[in-house]
């Protein structure tokens, strides 16, 4: 798949997933959004219907400014009990719907907001689906001063961790994206890797992963459930 076929199967997705919010998110409830070039197109398509989402809880500074340039109201996570459906996509997804995710640098907050919703819809091209998690740099992110301490404890794990230059995550951190990493089990690696002192989150969303995947296929979007 070239890069433009991979721009046009997220834009599917994209609108597919402005469709699934149509008719599954009740008149006035909130929406979380995602972050990452799918989530921008998926924001995007949401324009027709914004008038349907009373506010969305945004999981990035960037998805905040974008989600307000279409006049959707941002609302705190803090400021609601519940949240039915959170869009997002994802850098890989396997068959049981683990998924790694990061590749923006979002996933602190994107693993917050995914743990509160009760419906985790991925968006994704079929580029993303993998049958062992790992050929993807796993992203960490740490409080700066333990990132040498987190990355030394990730090489004892069997990973090369290389720190993102030049980046800062919207809560001040580092990122360190490690590679060399098979991931055959990814619940017990993202527990393992919650245990490293330092770390903030890992991309590993395995003990919470995805509830519905739309795939973006060249021959359609396919909509699959766990
Ligand atoms: O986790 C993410 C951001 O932190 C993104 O969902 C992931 O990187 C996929 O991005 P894209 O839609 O640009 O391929």
């Amino acid at each position: 798949m070239n890069q433009d076929q991979q721009t046009q199967l997220k834009k599917s997705v994209a609108e597919a997933a402005a469709r699934y919010v149509a008719q599954n998110l009740k008149a006035g409830a909130i929406l979380g959004v995602g972050t990452g070039s799918t989530a921008n197109l998926f924001i995007d398509a949401l324009r027709p219907i914004k008038e349907k989402i009373r506010g969305a809880v945004a999981s990035s500074e960037n998805t905040a400014r974008k989600l307000t340039e279409i006049g959707i109201p941002l609302v705190a996570l803090n400021d609601i009990d519940s949240l039915p459906i959170y869009v997002d996509g994802a850098d890989e997804i396997d068959a049981s719907f683990a998924m790694i995710k990061g590749g923006g640098g979002a996933l602190t907050r994107e693993k917050i907001i995914a743990d509160v919703a009760d419906c985790f819809v991925c968006i994704a091209d079929a580029s993303k689906v993998v049958a062992v998690l790992g050929n993807f740099p796993l992203p960490i992110e740490v409080i700066p001063m333990a990132t040498a301490q987190v990355a030394r404890a990730v090489v004892a794990l069997g990973g090369t961790p290389v720190l993102r230059k030049g980046f800062v995550t919207d809560n001040g951190n580092h990122i360190l994206d490690v590679s060399g990493l098979s991931i055959t089990d990814p619940v017990a690696l993202e527990s393992a890797l919650n245990q490293i002192v330092g770390t903030v989150t890992n991309g590993l969303f395995a003990r919470r992963g995805a509830d519905v995947l739309l795939l973006g296929t060249l021959n359609g979007v396919e909509t699959r459930t766990r």
